[in-house]
Order: C-alpha cells, then sequence, then structure tokens
C-alpha cells in the first residue's frame, strides 16, 4: 500500500460515524477506569483486615464499591462493544459501496478482466473479515493497552520497586515473541498466498463443472482441488507447529509475575518499606498486569486480517475512474462521428501501451453515422465491430481521435447523460433477479405497466410471457431455465424499446432469433428505432442488407462500405461474405428439406 497505511484506510471511512467512534473509545476507557475501582475495593479491605476498627460496616461498603465499579465497567465495555460493531458494520457498508461506485465509474474492461470469483471474494468474503476483529479492537485493544498502564501507575503509588519487579518476566516473553514474530509477516504472507490459491481453485471447479463433466475430466479436476485443499492444510499445520512451542513459552511465562514479586515483597515487608496489606495488594495487582498483554498476539494477527482484506480492497477502491463531466451538455443533433480512433485493450487509459505487444482493436478509424440512419457494421470475427459499439457508449476511452455525438466530444458529456442517449444492446442478456415486468422497466423505471407490456408486445415477448404460469411477475430466477436464448434477447430489446433512447446500438442482438419470430423482430426493431441513429452488428448478413450504409470491417479498419447492391457490385470482402452467407443458408435449407424427406 503506497498512499496510507491500513489503519488510516479504515479510518477514512469513519467519516459520518465519529460521534460512535467517539463513544466506543470514550465507553472503553471508561471501562478501564472502572475495572480499577475493584482493585482500590479491595486494597481498602484488606487495610481494614489488618487493621481493627469497624471491619463489618467497612467491608460491605467497599464490597458494595467492588460491584458497583465491576457492573459499570461491564456496561461501559458492552456500551463500547456495541458501538463497535455498528461503527465496523458501518465502515464494511462504505467500502462495499465505494467499491462498487468505483466498478460503475471504471472502464468496463478494468472490471471484466478480473474473474468474477475474485470480485466475490474481495467485496463479500475478504471485506468480511475486517468486522469482527474490528469491533474487537477497539474495546479490548484499549482495555488491554490502557488496564496494564494503570496497573502499573498504581503499582508505582504503593512501591516503585514492586511497580519494577512485577514486569520481570515480560523480557523473557519478549525474547520468545520476538523470534516467534520474525518471520511473521513473510509467513502470514504465504498463508494468505495459500488460501486465495485454494479460493481460486474451488471458484474453477465451480464455475467449470459443465466442462468437467462433459469432458470427463473429474477425476483430473477433483485431484487439483484436493492438492489444493491438502497444501493449505500442510502450510498451515506446518507454520503453527513452527510457533507453538514459542508462543506456549510465552503464554506461560508472561503471567508468572509472582517470580519477581513475590521475593521483593517479602524482602520489602522485612525491612518495613511494605506494610501487610501494601504487600498483598500488590501481589493482586501484579497478577493482573500482564494477563492483557498475552492477548497481544490475538491483535497481531487481528490486524494482519484486516490490513490483508484493506490491502486486496485498496485496488478496486482506486481503480481510475473514467473522467466524467459535471454539466449536462445540450446536443444539437444525435449524429455520431468517430474520427480517427485508435484503441488497444493492452493499453492502460492513459493510451499508453502496458505490455510489450500492443494489439490494435481499432487503427485510426473513422466512420460517420448520420442522425436518423442505419448503418451496420459487418465482417470477420476479430475485426472490431463490438468495439466500436463499446466506444461509442464509453465502456472505455479510446486511445487517439475523438468521438463526437451531436459535434460534442463525449469526454464532455456526463457518462449519465450518454448512458441516456444510447441504447445498447449485446447477445449477453442478463436478466436480474426480479420480475420479468422489473426485468423491462429497467430500460425506463418510470414505465407503467401498459407500457411495458406495450414494449414487450413490440418486441414480440408477448407470447412466451403469457404462457408462463405468473406472465409478467414470474421472477426472472424462475422463469430463467424456462426461457431460450433468443426469448431473453427479446427481453433486452423490450428493454431498449422502452428506454427509447435517440442512439440504438445492436450488437449481434437478434443472434438467438429463431426464423419463426426472425421476420416479426426485424419488423418491430426497425418500426421502433425509425427516426434514431441506429448502429447494428450482424454476422447474418441478411438481416442487415436493408441498411442505409454497410461498413465491411477488417482487422481494425474500414474495408469497403456502401449499400448492399453497392458492396455486391463492387465484388470485394462483402460480396464474398454475402456468396458464403447464401450458400450456408440454402446448404441449411436443402439439408432441412432432405431430413424432411427422409422422415416422410
Ligand atoms: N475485453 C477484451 N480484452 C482484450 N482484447 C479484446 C477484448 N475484447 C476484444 N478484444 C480483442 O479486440 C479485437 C476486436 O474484438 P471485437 O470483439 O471488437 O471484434 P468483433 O469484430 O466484434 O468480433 P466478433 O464478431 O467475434 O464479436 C480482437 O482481436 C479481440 O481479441
Amino acid at each position: 500500500m503506497r498512499e496510507k497505511n491500513w489503519l488510516g484506510i479504515v479510518l477514512s471511512f469513519t467519516a459520518g460515524s465519529r460521534r460512535q467512534l467517539s463513544v466506543s473509545v470514550l465507553c472503553a476507557v471508561l471501562s478501564v477506569a472502572c475495572g480499577l475501582v475493584p482493585y482500590a475495593g479491595v486494597y481498602h479491605m484488606i487495610v481494614l483486615f489488618f487493621g481493627t476498627n469497624e471491619l463489618e460496616q467497612g467491608i460491605w461498603f467497599w464490597t458494595f464499591v467492588c460491584l458497583a465499579g465491576y457492573a459499570a465497567k461491564l456496561a461501559f465495555h458492552a456500551v463500547s462493544t456495541t458501538m463497535a460493531h455498528q461503527l465496523a458494520y458501518n465502515i464494511l457498508e462504505r467500502m462495499r459501496l465505494r467499491i462498487a461506485d468505483k466498478w460503475m465509474s471504471a472502464p468496463l474492461g478494468t472490471v471484466l478482466n478480473q474473474s468474477v470469483g475474485k470480485l466475490k471474494s474481495v467485496i463479500i468474503d475478504r471485506v468480511e473479515t475486517i468486522e469482527l476483529p474490528l469491533a474487537h479492537l477497539i474495546p479490548e485493544g484499549i482495555s488491554n493497552l490502557l488496564l496494564p498502564i494503570g496497573v502499573f501507575v498504581y503499582l508505582l503509588v504503593i512501591d516503585w520497586r514492586m511497580a519494577l519487579a512485577s514486569l520481570i518476566t515480560v523480557p523473557i516473553a519478549a525474547v520468545a515473541y520476538a523470534v516467534m514474530m520474525r518471520a511473521f509477516n513473510r509467513q502470514y504472507a504465504d498463508y494468505m498466498e495459500s488460501g486465495n490459491r485454494v479460493n481460486g481453485v474451488i471458484v474453477e471447479y465451480i464455475e467449470g463443472i459443465e466442462v468437467i463433466k462433459a469432458f470427463n475430466q473429474s477425476a483430473a479436476s477433483y485431484e487439483k482441488y484436493e492438492k489444493a485443499v491438502e497444501s493449505f492444510k500442510d502450510y498451515t499445520l506446518s507454520w503453527f507447529r513452527s510457533t507453538w512451542k514459542l508462543m506456549n513459552f510465552g503464554g506461560a511465562v508472561l503471567p508468572s509475575t509472582l517470580l519477581g514479586t513475590m521475593p521483593v515483597g517479602m524482602l520489602l515487608y522485612l525491612n518495613g518499606s511494605l506494610s501487610p496489606a501494601e504487600l498483598t495488594m500488590c501481589l493482586i495487582l501484579s497478577l493482573g498486569i500482564v494477563a492483557p498483554l498475552t492477548s497481544f498476539t490475538v491483535f497481531v494477527n487481528d490486524a494482519k486480517t484486516i490490513e490483508y482484506a484493506v490491502k486486496d480492497a485498496y485496488g478496486f477502491l482506486h481503480l481510475k475512474s473514467l473522467d466524467d463531466a459535471v454539466e449536462r451538455v445540450s446536443l444539437p443533433s444525435y449524429d455520431i462521428e468517430l474520427d480517427r480512433v485508435s484503441f488497444s485493450y493492452d493499453a492502460d487509459q492513459n493510451g499508453e501501451e502496458n505490455s510489450g505487444t500492443c494489439h490494435e482493436a481499432l487503427r485510426d478509424f473513422s466512420l460517420k453515422l448520420k442522425e436518423g440512419s442505419f448503418t451496420a457494421l459487418v465482417g470477420p470475427s476479430g475485426s472490431g465491430k463490438s468495439t466500436v459499439a463499446r466506444l461509442i457508449a464509453r465502456f472505455w476511452d479510446v486511445g487517439a481521435g475523438e468521438i463526437r455525438v451531436g459535434g460534442i466530444n463525449i469526454k464532455q458529456l456526463p457518462l449519465s447523460q450518454l448512458a441516456e442517449h444510447v441504447s445498447f444492446v449485446t447477445q449477453d442478456n442478463f436478466l436480474f433477479h426480479c420480475s420479468l415486468m422489473e426485468n423491462i422497466r429497467l430500460g425506463n423505471p418510470h414505465a407503467a405497466d401498459e407500457e411495458v407490456i406495450a414494449a414487450a408486445k413490440a418486441a414480440c415477448c408477448d407470447g412466451f410471457i403469457g404462457k408462463l404460469e405468473h406472465g409478467y411477475d414470474t421472477s426472472a430466477g424462475e422463469a430463467g431455465g424456462k426461457l431460450s436464448g433468443g426469448e431473453k434477447q427479446r427481453i433486452a430489446i423490450a428493454r431498449a424499446i422502452l428506454k427509447d433512447a435517440p442512439v440504438v446500438i445492436l450488437d449481434e442482438a437478434t443472434a438467438f432469433t429463431d426464423p419463426e419470430n426472425e421476420d416479426k423482430l426485424q419488423r418491430s426493431i426497425a418500426a421502433l428505432t425509425r427516426g434514431k441513429t441506429l448502429l447494428v452488428i450482424a454476422h447474418r448478413l441478411s438481416t442487415v442488407k436493408h441498411a442505409d450504409r454497410i461498413v465491411v470491417m477488417e482487422k481494425g479498419r474500414i474495408a469497403e462500405s456502401g449499400t448492399h447492391d453497392e458492396l455486391l457490385a463492387s465484388s470485394g470482402l462483402y460480396r464474398k461474405m454475402w456468396e458464403a452467407h447464401i450458400g450456408a443458408k440454402h446448404w441449411a435449407a436443402n439439408h432441412e428439406m432432405e431430413v424432411g424427406m427422409d422422415h416422410a
């Protein structure tokens, strides 16, 4: 961590909960102070015991004082702990929200390039590990630090020699702990790495279970999983084995303060420096001085847990965001222009290469989409079609050149305004865990049910949704398994129809549509995108042959462009693609006929 240490980062999330933090710390201090009251009570009882006056009455009084002090200590501790837990959960909430915000404002690729397992592990599991240690660190950390200091001062007041004698075991235990902690940082790092490896293998095992089964790899995959779990166990045990002797030695020696206070106290008593009451009190106090210190190993561990969780979250908390303009801009038109755009997925967002082999997905690419026009992007796989679409939606920033909407560089528009103007439908049709009605309403959260249903009808969803038992109220989770790829795709199109944005980008959005519904869907898309700036990316050329302009891409550049007829006439790449497409269609039609005849 370069900028701040983990504690600084955690404290930066307490803004807004400073009162809670102060109350928790104050109650922890008061709890420690009240915890000293019983010691004072016991001391006075001993004094009374060795004296003769009013023993019975005094004993009752000091017993009450001891109990009251102890009760107050518990009460303050409870308040401090409760506040600390609330504070810890507030910190967790803020961290998770901040990370989610960062994911939204960072370039899409930065987020998508992370594995889902890692994203989930950091935001759910790692951040969660902060709560318990953090909640206990405040009250218990403070009392475990302040109590020994308070007791030591108390001993100093009685007799400084007894105070020093009470610390006799500290240097011996400190040496043991220091030897034990020598390699702690490295060992903890290895432990975390081993744990992360197990996590990674488990996530891979679960995510790839379909492939593992299909390719009969269960034995090999299970073996990898088993080995990772076993090596984690072996590492953990060997680490514990290497430390337990010193840890137990330190834990046994540290509280044995009587080794110092007993002989020194006896000598001081014999030479008249200590009264019997003072001697007894010193022996009691010395027993209480080191117990809190023994828990420091737990706190070192807790602090490491928090440090590692914060370190993991730090990467996400400091993701570089796309620059976002504040002021909305009034756009004179919805013309779109890509002006000499170059872009590489390997370059960072400053346009600098971050790998030795920087492959440009787009190179010096220029394209104009007139408002209200229908442009199709076609070309071989990997030629850069989706990249053009993603850059217009500003999922990434261009490396060089400019993209303008209505003549305004999209970097000067607030991201929310650009998102408002652009509907982007891809073939990854994610359904959220809510009803189908709500899934479509994502296109326009203010739309009435009737408007949602109208959009669903226009996207040819009404038929299959009507067949579901709960219709539009069917939850996507429940319906997900029953919906085909094409049906999910139409729900995504219904969302875009409802959004009614002036710029519509369809990236293979009709790829899964069955022949029966394709015609209907094409007509509804055509009707609902009329008057809009429309960019369609398609592999099936027949779906875009009516486009005002077809742009053929190859290796990140424009190979040719024109209308369907113009391109066919030019005998270029498009013509070859069209012939292959038509050939494939004929083959499919003939094949269907042959199969039909065989069955007849
Ligand atoms: N997220 C990514 N990270 C790194 N490289 C990528 C990423 N997405 C695409 N690329 C690369 O950029 C180039 C252009 O990809 P793009 O997806 O734009 O092509 P495409 O023409 O849309 O392909 P397809 O028709 O197969 O969808 C390809 O070389 C691809 O490997």
